[in-house]
């Protein structure tokens, strides 16, 4: 078994250690204001977006010479062994779902993972919550679509998850031994749009604090990725071009809180 409750468990444990520690220990792993990586809150959003109601901290976790470890906790003492295990599973189920994905769309089963390249890059985006006075004023996350291939989530017990569906907001089970798979953006764009990437945000809540952990897989930087050549016919011409980095563009467009994926249409 790739992930056990029990592992899951740990992961969740140490996240929340960190989170409940003194803010100065966690600021010895703060981030710059506009750089991406470490502890603390994305940059100031563009006018008129709010900020999330969150404590967060982001990580390169693979490959393993990306690691910047002045940005990984050092306290709780297990936290550094705990990730990088978390990683070494996280790459082996990456490769299991990538086939998956692929033969459930009747295509050869290392497509999608030769796209992502061999030395895609994985992240791990932990995620606090607080409990908020005004839930109904306030975002854990506002509205967004992953700029990922994919994106796998662990939650803990606690709601707050949603995705748009139909235009209403659907609110994700969170089943503490499951991990959810998410599109993202390249992901759509590799399917042709078979699979969609979601909109989907976070609310906050005045009773419970909630944990997650998001692992963004992404293709390596500098490699072109474009729909599968198995998934374009006449029926179904292509509706996205190849594309190259486009985690960065993505992050432009987040940060005014706006989604990325018309620069990829045809
Ligand atoms: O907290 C969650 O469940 C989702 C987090 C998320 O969407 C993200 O970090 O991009
Ligand atoms: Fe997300």
């Amino acid at each position: 078994m790739v992930l056990q409750k029990s592992f899951l468990d740990k992961i969740r444990q140490v996240a929340r250690d960190f989170f409940e520690q003194p803010a100065e220990e966690k600021r010895r792993h703060a981030k710059g204001v506009e750089e991406f990586e470490g502890y603390g809150a994305d940059p100031v959003p563009a006018e008129g977006q709010s900020l999330d109601w969150s404590d967060r901290l982001f990580l390169d976790v693979y490959p393993e010479d990306r690691r910047k470890h002045k940005f990984w906790p050092e306290n709780p003492k297990s936290f550094r062994k705990v990730l990088e295990e978390y990683t070494s599973r996280m790459q082996i189920l990456t490769e299991l779902v990538s086939k998956a994905m692929a033969k459930s769309l009747n295509l050869e089963a290392d497509c999608f993972l030769n796209q992502f390249g061999e030395r895609a890059a994985l992240q791990a985006r932990f995620n606090y919550y607080s409990r908020c006075q005004r839930p109904d004023l306030v975002l854990g996350l506002k509205a967004h679509a992953d700029g990922s291939g994919y994106t796998i989530i662990l939650q803990d017990d606690v709601e707050g998850l949603q995705i748009f569906k139909d235009e209403r907001w659907i609110t994700a089970p969170s089943i503490s031994d499951a991990l959810l798979v998410l599109m993202g953006d390249q992901m759509e764009i590799m399917t042709n749009g078979i699979f969609k990437s979601p909109v989907h945000r976070v609310l906050t809540s005045s009773e419970k604090e909630r944990i997650s952990v998001a692992v963004f897989y992404t293709p390596e930087p500098n490699k072109e990725i474009g729909p599968e050549e198995g998934l374009v016919n006449e029926e179904r011409p292509k509706i996205y071009k190849k594309v190259k980095d486009y985690a960065g563009v993505h992050w432009e467009y987040y940060q005014q809180g706006k989604r990325a994926l018309h620069v990829a249409k045809v």
